[in-house]
């Protein structure tokens, strides 16, 4: 069973994610991104790179897609918060912006 996030991690990697882009939800405990590519290819291409790394963790991402916009949300469902698991998918999805 995943564990909730705690105290230390929320003022250490969580902090880190909000200062690259990523914003706390304000109706839950979630974290949200856009990602904005050159064209619906290369949007798809993340999403498709991202969703075999949320399938080998087990760990899936609420996201939608128009053209060349990814809006991403991370929760943990279990949870009904954030744990480890969103944070290590928000910085795979990051690296994965950046290849
Ligand atoms: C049964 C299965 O392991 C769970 O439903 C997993 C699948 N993917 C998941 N993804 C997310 N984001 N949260 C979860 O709690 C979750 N749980």
């Amino acid at each position: 069973m995943t564990e909730a996030l705690t105290d230390a991690a929320r003022a250490g990697e969580l902090q880190t994610l909000l200062g690259n882009g990523w914003t706390k939800a304000t109706d839950r405990d979630a974290i949200e991104k856009t990602y904005k590519f050159r064209n619906f290819i290369e949007a798809f291409g993340f999403m498709s790179r991202a969703a075999l790394h949320a399938e080998k963790l087990n760990h899936h991402p609420e996201w939608s897609n128009v053209y060349n916009k990814v809006v991403v949300t991370l929760i943990t469902h279990d949870v009904d918060g954030l744990s480890k698991l969103d944070v290590k998918l928000a910085q795979i999805m990051d690296r994965l912006r950046e290849s």
